[in-house]
């Protein structure tokens, strides 16, 4: 079910296109699937455009969690005319600025990232799936140790049930479709 009440067709259609794989990567965890929703060029720029447009004016970067992340902080960075901060898994930056380890679904990971943009500058943190909320969260606290202001919190998919939600604990959390 769209978040938005007055979801676009077009906003509709895309969330049609998340496939639901059961038992990815391991047993028990029903897999969101955007790929298919990437593919369609319509359905990338409608979502690229649901996930900023709440914060419009109010961001001068998005920030992209490695991998998926990556994807939608491209196109909505290009949508809304912002800069874009890679935060990315252990081991990848040339000279990390911070690091922050959290847990997953399913196993655990660290996230890092440069500080290549001035302290106070105004960030939108940006992911396809939440679910737990440890990436985000481990990500906020990244983001904000090297000195950015986070605008907000927006995910284009919020599983319910995991406490994703509550994790973050920001209102200015944004999440474009749910279930
Ligand atoms: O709310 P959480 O429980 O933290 O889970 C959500 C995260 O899990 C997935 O990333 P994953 O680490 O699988 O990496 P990928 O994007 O490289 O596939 C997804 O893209 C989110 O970043
Ligand atoms: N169920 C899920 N589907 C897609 N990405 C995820 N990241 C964490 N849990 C996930």
């Amino acid at each position: 079910m769209s978040r938005i009440p007055e979801a676009s067709a077009e906003l509709r259609r895309a969330e049609s296109l998340i496939r639901s794989i059961p038992d990815h990567p391991k047993p028990g965890v029903l897999f969101r699937d955007i790929t298919p929703l990437l593919a369609d060029a319509a359905a990338l720029r409608a979502t690229a455009e649901a996930l900023v447009a709440p914060f419009a004016g109010r961001f001068d970067a998005v920030a992209g969690v490695e991998a998926r992340g990556f994807l939608l902080a491209g196109a909505a960075a290009i949508a809304s005319g912002a800069g874009l901060i890679p935060v990315r898994k252990a081991g990848k930056l040339p000279r990390p600025a911070a690091a922050e380890d959290y847990a997953l679904e399913y196993g655990t990971a660290t996230v890092e990232a440069h500080d290549d943009l001035p302290g106070g500058t105004r960030v939108l943190l940006l992911d396809d799936v939440l679910a737990t909320g440890g990436t985000l969260v481990a990500s906020r606290r990244l983001l904000e140790r090297l000195g950015y202001e986070v605008a907000g919190v927006s995910v284009l998919f919020e599983i319910d049930g995991l406490g994703g939600r509550e994790t973050i604990g920001d209102p200015a959390l944004h999440t474009v479709f749910r279930s």
